[in-house]
């Protein structure tokens, strides 16, 4: 048996220009050598005994197959040096103790067998006196140290060496710039294919195309050319052509020959595209077309919130549906869209919206119309389906040959292991698009499995993935990495944002914020009521919080302390009724829950009436109701979307409506799938009376539309700022008629004025983590953090402010300018690492002093919202974004 390619030379590995000539054959000439490196044989894989006594005596006889240990070049024995030399050799090694070489090469084990394999292909990292073999998932397979630096200096192309117990043969050199990049790290990623300019598709072909086949009579082409005509005018202004396909793309996909035809987008939809949304279509277009990547059709598109992915992907659709590049033959014939049950007639709504109802055939799975449906009756072409009922229909959805697959709020599908990734990954279909306007790179394994979703394979396999990427990279970060670890780590992730930008794309909130009205963001500082504050230092003085402070917190009752703080915050009726829910209770975490309510009933009055619940018993809700009244005075067609993430807090904030007489529509975790648009749409509705929506943001927030608000105020915080960002983008997007006023409550110099800093300033700084499914079960806190949660400041205006070290006193509006201002231009945000948009990332604590700030004292207030609350504000901070196009 011979030895057969590594899988560098059955594929024609570009690196490997040289000579492949396996150990064991008989064609290598005499001076060719194996060089057996004698190391201090610290190495991972055994080595071969002593080499130097396999020496001349297994020399071939001239004519006769070399064996493995033919050829053997014995490194010399050191020489005695005098000490000058000594001297000059030291600090010629110092220098080659810090070079580092790398070589591509293929390895198999020691063996004495006469015909051997190759075993694979590998890189071999030469450092000084040390070496480690790779192989191409990064996993290291050899190493060793204490060469001469003679021994490892010869190494050079074509060489056949002995390392570390594997024979090898260097196949080239690898630039340390291939290296540090992980480009020297093949494995399935697809080439990028050609570079198609987005300028192209602005280009209208002017000749016919000229195809890579060649009709056989001149009268077929002319035939050809006007039975294929694109389907709608290239040549009209502002027409939207798609790129044409290269040569390659041309070779792969058309072997029948069809004349190449304009894919152009229906003017009826062009008309209404905003210019980043043309740009997304031709880079979906591209990317689904395998234009991009070759042989790779999915892509990401990680716009940010609100900027209209859904009209992408329907403009995408409906062109694919009817046309294509060869002969105009449709692309596509079924579309699966995936998408949380919330959004599924959102989509439909889109559809009808953009489309009208004739062009296309939509069919909504729910309780009542079941997937068989769609497969009945061929004219429907799309399928808009929730991941949940995907689940529950999978058998029937498998049989279906869907040519397209878009996951809506896509980021679920960072975890590989749940089931509906694994459902969605067994569905044949290769042209796959997540959509997703949460950020998805924070980390790098979530990253992984949203890239291996739409292009898999094409960062190789998850523990290649690990070394070659994840690692490095993570190193980099640590305080600790030297600066070699950093500069690797910074050159990976350069390689990986190059790979994975090319079908990844996030545009930020600026491209659409000229089309937006301004928006008004406002923090409101709350003087908690009397009841409040009693009961706030009661609790921090309870056996538990003392408990959680002592420094253990393995079963610490942190997060119980601080769910019962937040619930005081919203109102003491809802700790209230956590402490009657508590009494007969005796659970393990019943009890501890317990020691935290001990004597706190004392504090409530002996009548006291939960149903009731007065106003001025919570700092927030009496600024609430004062806002809503002045709102529903000073904007009486305006609406008012109110957002708390707790369920029982609706119920209050519902009661508030009522004892007002306000009109309101609610959702919630609760309300029905089937019902949600229709709420949602009740309420967007001119003719609507509701003046309030109120929304539980966590239970369906993402991807609502809720356009017919203008007002916006979030009752509580979380911990995660995503989640609070979900909500507030929900009024302030595409086609808000007015401008848009958002509200937070926070609770003056309590714990939510912790979490808003935490927010701003740990979160921004350190850039954790910011993904809604971050809650405070996955954070850490140290007990130094504790303390600080578990103080009740109630002797200042706003801790925040405190905080800020502004030389202000809030008496007049104050704006700190002294910071530059932020001059980096964010329009494009294409991968990772790049610049993070500012619009929707958590704010810095800098960039919050440049915000207007006042105390509630303030005499000259001319907001007139914020005349009629400052009562109970003790301190705002407000922010004004497009200002310009105040109407
Ligand atoms: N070109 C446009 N002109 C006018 N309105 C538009 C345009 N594009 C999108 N819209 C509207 O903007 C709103 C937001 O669009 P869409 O829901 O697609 O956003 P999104 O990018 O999916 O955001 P999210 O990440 O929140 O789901 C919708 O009401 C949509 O109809
Ligand atoms: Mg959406």
């Amino acid at each position: 048996m011979r030895r057969s390619a590594a899988p560098s030379q059955l594929h024609g590995n570009s690196s490997k220009k040289a000579k492949f000539i396996p150990p064991g054959r008989t064609n290598l000439s005499l001076n060719e050598e194996i060089t057996v490196l004698n190391g201090d044989t610290k190495l991972e894989q055994g080595s071969q005994g002593d080499p130097r006594v396999c020496s001349s005596n297994l020399l071939p006889t001239e004519g006769s197959p070399r064996t493995f240990w033919a050829m053997i070049r014995v490194p010399p024995l050191p020489d005695s040096h005098s000490p000058r030399e000594i001297k000059e050799s030291k600090g010629k090694e110092e220098e080659l103790e810090s070079l580092v070489k790398y070589f591509s090469v293929v390895w198999s084990k020691a063996s004495k067998k006469k015909h051997k394999k190759w075993e694979g292909d590998a890189i071999l990292i030469v450092k000084g006196r040390s070496f480690i073999l790779k192989d191409l998932e990064g996993k290291d397979i050899g190493k060793g140290i204490g060469y001469k630096f003679k021994e490892l200096e010869k190494v050079e192309e074509g060489q056949t060496l002995m390392i570390g117990g594997k024979e090898i043969e260097i196949m080239g050199i690898i630039s340390s710039e291939d290296f540090n990049s992980g480009r020297c790290f093949q494995f399935g990623g697809g080439s990028p294919a050609v570079p198609s300019s987005s300028q192209t598709a602005r280009k209208c072909f002017f000749e016919p195309f000229k195809s890579v086949c060649k009709p056989n009579a001149k009268e077929n082409v002319r035939d050809d050319f006007q039975k294929y005509k694109p389907r709608h005018d290239p040549y009209t202004p502002n027409s939207l052509v798609m790129p044409r396909p290269d040569k390659n793309h041309q070779w792969m996909f058309n072997k029948n020959c069809f004349p190449l035809v304009d894919v152009v987008v229906d003017p009826h939809v062009v008309y209404h595209l905003r210019p980043h949304q043309k740009e997304g279509i031709i880079f979906l277009y591209e990317c689904v077309m395998g234009m991009r990547m070759n042989g790779r059709y999915g892509a990401i598109l990680a716009d940010e919130m609100g900027l209209g992915k859904t009209l992408q992907c329907i403009s995408l659709i409906w062109t694919l549906q009817c046309q294509g590049p060869y002969g105009g033959k449709p692309v596509i014939k079924k579309t699966l869209i995936v998408t949380p049950g919330s959004l599924v007639n959102n989509w439909r709504k889109e559809f009808k919206k953009w489309l009208g109802s004739e062009r296309i055939k939509i069919f909504t799975v729910d309780q009542d119309h079941k997937v068989e449906e769609f497969t009945k009756y061929t004219f429907y072409s799309v399928l808009i389906i929730s991941y949940e009922m995907l689940l529950r229909s999978l058998d029937q959805i498998k049989i279906i040959k869907f040519d397209l697959l878009i996951c809506d709020e896509g980021h679920r599908l960072k975890n590989s292991a749940i089931k509906t990734t694994t459902a969605l990954f067994s569905l044949s279909c290769e042209k796959r698009i997540i959509l997703t306007g949460t950020p998805i790179q924070n980390d790098l394994q979530e990253f992984f499995a949203l890239i291996d979703f739409v292009n898999p394979g094409v960062l190789g396999s998850l523990s290649s993935y690990r070394k070659i990427y994840e690692e490095p990279i993570i190193m980099s970060r640590e305080p600790s990495a030297s600066k070699e670890e950093k500069e690797l780590g910074e050159r990976r992730a350069v390689e990986l944002t190059r790979l994975t930008g090319l079908f990844i794309l996030r545009r930020t909130q600026e491209v659409i914020n000229k089309y937006l009205p301004p928006k008004i963001e406002n923090v409101l500082f709350c003087r908690p009521g009397t009841l409040q504050i009693e009961l706030y230092k009661k609790l921090l003085n309870s056996q538990a919080v003392r408990f959680c402070l002592q420094g253990s917190l393995e079963n610490s009752p942190h997060l119980i302390c601080i769910g019962a703080l937040k619930k005081l915050c919203n109102h003491p009726c809802l700790l209230f009724n956590s402490i009657k829910g508590k009494e007969g209770s005796s659970t393990c975490d019943g009890n501890e829950e317990k020691s935290l309510y001990e004597g706190l009933l004392n504090v409530f009055p002996a009548d006291y009436n939960p149903h009731v619940f007065p106003e001025k018993e919570s700092g927030k809700l009496q600024v609430l109701s004062q806002l809503l009244a002045v709102i529903h005075e000073l904007r009486p067609t305006e609406k008012v979307v109110l957002v708390s993430n707790y369920t029982q807090t609706l119920n209050i904030l519902q009661d508030v409506c009522k004892r007002y007489g306000y009109a309101y529509a609610r959702l919630d975790g609760q309300t029905p799938i089937s019902q949600r648009q229709q709420i949602v749409d009740g309420f967007n509705s001119k003719y609507s009376s509701d003046f309030i929506f109120l929304l539980s943001s966590k239970a369906g927030g993402v991807g609502l539309n809720l356009i017919g608000g203008s007002h916006l105020i979030l009752y509580d915080i979380d911990w995660n700022p995503a989640t609070d960002i979900q909500a507030m983008s929900r009024v302030w997007r595409d086609g808000q008629k007015h401008a848009v006023h958002i509200y937070r409550l926070l609770t003056t110099g309590t714990i939510e004025e912790k979490i808003y800093q935490r927010q701003i300033s740990k979160q921004a700084l350190s850039g954790a983590v910011v993904d809604l499914t971050q809650t405070s079960e996955h954070i850490q806190f140290s007990v130094e953090e504790l303390k600080n949660l578990f103080t009740l400041h109630e002797n200042s205006h706003c801790v925040t402010h405190d905080l800020l070290d502004c030389e202000c006193t809030g008496e007049k509006d104050h704006t700190d300018d002294s910071l530059e201002k932020d001059a980096i231009s964010r329009r494009c945000q294409l991968g990772l690492y790049q610049q993070k948009s500012d619009s929707l990332k958590p704010l810095s604590m800098s960039q919050l002093k440049k915000w207007k700030h006042f105390s509630g004292d303030h005499l000259n207030l001319t907001d007139p919202f914020l005349e009629r609350i400052r009562e109970n504000v003790s301190f705002f901070f407000q922010n004004i974004t497009n200002q310009a196009t105040c109407t």
